[in-house]
Formats: structure tokens, C-alpha cells, sequence
């Protein structure tokens, strides 16, 4: 595996591929891998002929009183898993190399990314669609592969690639859990073991909500039910929780179409997010 640090050794690296007709899959990440940043890097080989992973901790998409300065780097264990798992390329940008002294324009994604996430963390969805576009103008591969696990994100950058015409194929990839149900986030090791524990309540209380609505219980009283039981194990902001429109992330307040419960809480310190797909059995 190719590791390159320098923007300008990327287009010898891709151009070597392009003329041997040979297609690229980007999988964009913030490091501190995991087994659903695997599970992209698979899919990617898969659909592919060649994998580039790029690592950028993005400043642009955190907040003020974000955990970007204690966002977990570790970009050696990070470069061994991923040439173990395939990878052809490993990018790793600089702020200064993506953002050069004067750099002034934000990619800013109306409609799909005002709610949720985009109300929770202010300039969130603007710092991602902003860094996707530069990643995607790069690299310029076939695919770009991206974690079901941020579902929003993942709904916004299609939006984004789909408006600005970037000619790249956005795929989605399914959420990987631990064995007891919690989906794998780098932000998981943030958890204390108590915490780590009770953070099960959020993949429970959304498996829960799903059964009761694809049941026919009202979809604002198995909301309210999901709320109550995040709130009853511990977790002391509930963003959200909501069922809503899986393209346009419109919420539902009755089952129909194709359909996500998502929800956004946090326990200590630690904001999680987790979604699940609803299917509603008509007839
Ligand atoms: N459990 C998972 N299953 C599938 N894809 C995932 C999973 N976790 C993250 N991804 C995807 O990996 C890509 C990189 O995500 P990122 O590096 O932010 O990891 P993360 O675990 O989501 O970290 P964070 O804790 O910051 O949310 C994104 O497309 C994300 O959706
Ligand atoms: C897509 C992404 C790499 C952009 O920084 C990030 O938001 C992430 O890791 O999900
Ligand atoms: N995994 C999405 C990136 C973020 O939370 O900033």
C-alpha cells in the first residue's frame, strides 16, 4: 500500500491506474479505524479495481465545544489495518493542504441537512459536504463508499454529489455492530465500561420503536416510548428521535414508503448516533 502525504504525488499514483483502465473507490474517514471502516474498505474492493482511504480529522466539521482536539489519531495502527485489508493508496491530507491560506467556500447543502444533525451541531453538514467536495475533486474516483451508520451524512453527500454533478457513484454501507448490538464508532472508546453498558439502550430502544410501528403502534407513541427508555438508562440529551423520509429526512408521523427511525443522545460526555430502516408490511 502506497502511503502519500503530498497532494501533488496523488495524480502520478491515480493517473498510473486511470490509463490502465482500471476504476477507483475512495472511502473517505476521520481514522481510528474500526470493523465498519473495514467493512467500506470490503465493499470498496469489491466494487473496484482499486481502493484509496483517505484520513483527515476535518476542523471544519466540528463545533466549538466539539472533541476535535481529543479525536483519537493513530494513523500507524490505521495504515496496517488498512493494508491488511486491501487498501491500495493511503491519503493523508493536511488542514493547510486542503485549506490553503484564503480558502473562503463552504459547500453548503439545503433541505436534507437542515434537521437533526444539521440543528444539533451547527456548520456540521457545511464542514463535511465542504471537505466530500475536496476529497471527490482529488481523487476523482468511480465510487465513493460511505457508513449507513451516519445516515444523514450519507443522504446530504448524496444531495451534494447529485447537485453539483461530480460524476461519482455515492454508495451506502450497512451498519456494523458489536456482537450485542451497539453500533462500532470511533467515539465508542469514549465510553466508560458503566457507560458502555447503558449506551446499549440506544440500538434497544430504536429496535423497539421499529417492532412497534411495523406492528401498527402509533408512530408519536413508540417515539415517545424510545425517548422514555434513552432517558430511563442514563442518556441526559436526547437530540432526537424521529422516524422520518430515508431520502429526504423529512419526518414521518405515520409508517409509509421507505422509512428510518433515527436518534441522536448522549451519555456522559459521549454523543451518540444510531438509525435503523422500518419496513412497513402493507396488505
Ligand atoms: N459502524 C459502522 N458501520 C458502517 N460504517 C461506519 C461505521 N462507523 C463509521 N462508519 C463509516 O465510516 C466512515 C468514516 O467515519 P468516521 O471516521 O467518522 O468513523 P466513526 O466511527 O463514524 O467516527 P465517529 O465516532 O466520529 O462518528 C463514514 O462513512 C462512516 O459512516
Ligand atoms: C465523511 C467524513 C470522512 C468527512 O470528514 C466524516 O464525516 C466521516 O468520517 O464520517
Ligand atoms: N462520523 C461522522 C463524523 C462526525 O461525527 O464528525
Amino acid at each position: 500500500m502506497q502511503i502519500i502525504k503530498e497532494m501533488s504525488d496523488l495524480g502520478p499514483a491515480l493517473d498510473r491506474w486511470r490509463s490502465a483502465g482500471q476504476s477507483i473507490a475512495l472511502v473517505p474517514t476521520m481514522g481510528a479505524l474500526h470493523a465498519g471502516h473495514m467493512a467500506l474498505v470490503d465493499a470498496a474492493r469489491d466494487r473496484a479495481d482499486r481502493v484509496v482511504a483517505s484520513i483527515f480529522v476535518n476542523p471544519l466539521q466540528f463545533g466549538a465545544n466539539e472533541d476535535l482536539g481529543r479525536y483519537p489519531r493513530q494513523e500507524d495502527e490505521d495504515a496496517v489495518l488498512l493494508e491488511a485489508g486491501g487498501c491500495d493508496l493511503l491519503w493523508l491530507p493536511t488542514a493547510v493542504q486542503l485549506y490553503p491560506p484564503g480558502f473562503s467556500t463552504t459547500v453548503s447543502v439545503g433541505g436534507v441537512s437542515e434537521r437533526w444533525d444539521g440543528e444539533a451541531r451547527p456548520g456540521h453538514f457545511a464542514g463535511v459536504a465542504t471537505v466530500v467536495a475536496k476529497l471527490l475533486t482529488a481523487i476523482r474516483p468511480d465510487i465513493a463508499l460511505f457508513g449507513e451508520k451516519d445516515f444523514q451524512q450519507l443522504a446530504v453527500i448524496r444531495r451534494m454529489t447529485a447537485d453539483l454533478g461530480l460524476g461519482v457513484g455515492i454508495e451506502g454501507v450497512a451498519t456494523v455492530r458489536d456482537s450485542d448490538g451497539l453500533a462500532l464508532s470511533s467515539r465508542n472508546r469514549y465510553l466508560s465500561a458503566e457507560e458502555r453498558v447503558r449506551a446499549l439502550a440506544l440500538p434497544r430502544a430504536l429496535e423497539k420503536a421499529r417492532k412497534a410501528i411495523e406492528g401498527g403502534r402509533p408512530v408519536a407513541a413508540a417515539l415517545d416510548d424510545a425517548r422514555r427508555s434513552l432517558a430511563d438508562s442514563g442518556f441526559h440529551r436526547i437530540d432526537y428521535v424521529a422516524l422520518v423520509d430515508a431520502a429526504t429526512l423529512e419526518p414521518l408521523d405515520s409508517a409509509t414508503g421507505e422509512m428510518r427511525l433515527i436518534a441522536a443522545a448522549t451519555i456522559g460526555a459521549t454523543r451518540l448516533i444510531d438509525n435503523m430502516r422500518v419496513v412497513w408490511a402493507t396488505g
